[in-house]
């Protein structure tokens, strides 16, 4: 394996994904900037969880090349993987009978020997983690019994304790009330201002216009465009990858932009 190369993020070259018969990612060909706040935005069935998973190593890729530092990410062991990158996604662990705090702990397994208990160094790491992603009032109740809302902050907190320098979350904002949205968005923008990577799958894109430094569009398991929200969310891209009218204007309590959508037609 190289020197990992810090001033290199992550790099995805061609790839494609098949399953089932199907090609579901196509081709695939873009960056993600070190240190930044990525939104993974495009249609249902676009492929976004897709290219997580492809990303993240759960699912393999059947053709070309996903690196993270400039080292090829299916050449890496198993275990340095799973330190360098985590993903939040919410079916992830719902049959798990434990504890927030233990299934939190799960998040420290790649730093853990086989038969090597947590140390206090972990319990710290994970009393951070649920800290930061607003769990800790909950940490002792079962997993199983958590509302939709609830759980999804412990899966982000499971993967912030693995301490990856990678973060994927996939809709990270589903099942959270408006509250509890914007202070995801706004705890992964600020761990990607203090040097964490974040790529998150994004349904509404005003999300995206808010907080992303940068954009990626996928549509039909391929990128359509990618670059700063400014010059990616506008009506002429955002019509024909979604099939609505737009219209973006600005917010009128941060400036952002703001986009309001309507049906493609009048009915
Ligand atoms: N194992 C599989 N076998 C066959 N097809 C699959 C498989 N997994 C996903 N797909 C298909 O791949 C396409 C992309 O799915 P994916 O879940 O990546 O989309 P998505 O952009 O995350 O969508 P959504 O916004 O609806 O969550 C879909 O058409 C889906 O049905």
């Amino acid at each position: 394996m190289s020197e990992p190369d810090a001033s290199r993020g992550l790099d995805l070259d061609r790839v494609e994904v098949r399953a089932g018969g199907r090609l579901l990612l196509d081709g695939v060909e873009a960056s993600v900037e070190p240190g930044s706040f990525t939104a993974l935005v495009g249609p249902n069935g676009a492929g976004k969880s897709t290219l997580l998973h492809a990303i993240a190593g759960v699912l393999t890729a059947s053709g070309g090349r996903i690196a993270w530092a400039g080292d090829e990410l299916a050449a890496m062991r198993r275990r340095d993987r799973a330190r360098t990158i985590a993903l939040a996604e919410q079916q992830a662990d719902t049959e798990l009978d434990l504890t927030v705090r233990q299934a939190v702990l799960l998040g420290r397994t790649p730093y853990l020997g086989p038969l090597a208990a947590p140390g206090p160094d972990d319990r710290e790491v994970v009393g951070r983690a649920l800290a930061d992603a607003g769990a800790s009032a909950f940490a002792d109740r079962r997993f199983r019994e958590l509302s939709g809302g609830e759980r999804q902050r412990v899966i982000l907190a499971r993967a912030l304790a693995q301490e990856p320098a990678l973060l994927l979350a996939d809709e990270p904002t589903n099942h959270l009330d408006v509250g509890a949205q914007l202070a995801a968005l706004e705890l992964l923008s600020g761990l990607a201002r203090g040097g964490l990577t974040v790529l998150a799958a994004l349904h509404e894109l005003n999300h995206a216009a808010a907080y992303a430094d940068h954009v990626i569009v996928v549509a039909d398991g391929r990128v359509v465009a990618a670059g700063e929200p400014d010059s990616i969310l506008t009506p002429e891209v955002i019509d024909g990858v979604y099939g609505v009218r737009t219209a973006r204007s600005e917010h009128p309590l941060t400036g952002r932009p703001l986009l309001a959508f309507a049906p493609a037609t009048d009915g």
